[in-house]
């Protein structure tokens, strides 16, 4: 393969733990099409694209989980199968990662740029601007913007220590330039981390300069950016909704207390389980993490895990409602419906709409209903909990 002049990285292989999602960032859909390709759009883009008078070779590095999914995807971005295109396996950091593409750019190459799949409505003409600042500084080059925002140092407790002179501050972007065989080199011989490559270039002796970036190439971190980015793109300003659906059944177990809905009820009969055995909370709990698309109550809390012993429902609703917000939604509302001949729920379902409600922050319905004796609900063996959540990406 004649060697192109110009090689295009796309760091693609971190898991996006700030966005929260069950698959890796760049494989996140945005507009119906995943983060990665709508980077790789940009990348086509450029002036000195694939079809351009110039070779432009592109790396992608994927995580090895998603390998033939990052295949697919770079395949479907280039159009037509090249030998300008590879996916390669990233490493546990981004500096590992970038390491791993760097090793698959074909030697020779004169300029190679660093992009975050995660800045994935970067212009194309971003990365033009970059290839031509490089050649022509014959040094690194990234893309800054002014900081828009006053500066604070401050100390661990959250004092303010100084007020940071902003002026003499950008906020950096990819894709970041280099000539490729001093990159290669600064790689080599670092020894530390750096939080981007320009830099690690220069901490090995090398100039940087800045050309100016683009609010576009904004860096999908957080479920914010991705609206954002949802936004910017055309779609719907209407909110993201997600449905969920939990269902949870225990048996009675004379010998136990009652827990339901969080309450203790007296004089009943309670249910068998790892836990306190609160299946109205651990329905909800499923209907919670099934909308969120983070898995089910087993799978989260499981009963090889000692700290939920006996735990209360309270506990696993508390968690639970972490776990989605960390995942970027609110919880719209709940709903929890009781299969069982007993306990009766009328005097204390509002008591528990009011629990419930106040630990998720919504408002939770409870109603109840029975089997008219059928099945072991009908025969008074346990009881069943269904329940629905609806949460909106915040
Ligand atoms: N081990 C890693 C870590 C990050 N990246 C890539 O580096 C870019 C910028 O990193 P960041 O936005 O911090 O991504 P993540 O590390 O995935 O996010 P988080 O820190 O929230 O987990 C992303 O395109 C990401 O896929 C990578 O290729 N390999
Ligand atoms: C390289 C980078 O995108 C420059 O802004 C950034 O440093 C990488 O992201 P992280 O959030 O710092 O890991």
């Amino acid at each position: 393969m004649q060697s192109p002049s110009v090689a295009v990285v796309v760091v693609a292989a971190g898991s996006g733990a700030r966005l929260g999602r069950a698959e890796p960032k760049a494989f996140v859909p945005l507009a119906g099409r995943p983060l990665l390709a709508h980077a790789l759009d940009s990348v086509f883009g450029m002036g000195e694209g694939l079809d351009g008078g110039r070779s432009v070779q592109l790396v992608v590095v994927a995580p090895a989980s998603r390998l033939d999914e990052a295949r697919a995807i770079v395949e479907d971005a280039a159009g037509v199968a090249s030998d300008r295109v590879s996916v390669v396996v990233g490493g546990a950091t981004r500096q590992l990662s970038v390491a791993a593409g760097l090793a698959a750019v074909a030697p020779g190459t004169g300029t190679v740029l660093i992009h975050d799949a995660a800045r994935a409505l970067t212009p194309s003409a971003l990365f033009d601007a970059v290839v031509a600042a490089v050649e022509s500084t014959a040094g690194g080059v990234i893309p800054g913007l002014p900081v828009a925002d006053t500066i604070k140092r401050v100390d661990a407790s959250g004092a303010v220590l100084q007020t940071v002179d902003r002026s003499e501050l950008a906020a950096v972007q990819t894709p970041q330039g280099f000539p490729l065989p001093e990159l290669l080199a600064a790689y080599e011989a670092a020894t530390e981390e750096f939080t981007d490559d320009a830099a690690l270039f220069a901490a090995a002796g090398h100039p940087v300069s800045t050309v100016e970036g683009d609010a576009l190439a904004f860096k999908v971190t957080t479920s914010w950016d991705l609206r954002r980015a949802e936004q910017l793109l055309g779609g719907s300003a209407q909110p993201t909704l997600r449905t969920g659906i939990g269902v949870d059944v225990h048996a009675f177990d004379d010998a136990s207390p009652l827990w339901l809905g969080g309450l203790y009820w007296p004089d009943e009969p309670g249910l068998s389980g790892h836990s306190d055995g609160d299946v109205l909370s651990h329905a909800v709990c499923d209907a919670l993490l099934s909308a969120a698309g983070l898995g089910d109550i087993g799978g989260r809390f499981g009963t090889s895990d000692d700290r939920f012993a006996g735990a209360h429902g309270d506990v696993f609703l508390s968690e639970t409602a972490r776990l989605v917000a960390g995942a970027g939604f609110t919880v719209v509302n709940v709903a929890v419906q009781l299969v069982a001949n007993h306990p009766k729920l009328a005097a204390r379902r509002v008591e528990i709409e009011q629990r419930l409600g106040a630990l998720l922050g919504a408002p939770v319905s409870v109603s109840a209903t029975t089997a008219d004796g059928l099945g072991f609900t009908g025969r008074g063996e346990g009881i069943t909990a269904i329940a629905t959540a609806l949460l909106q990406a915040s």
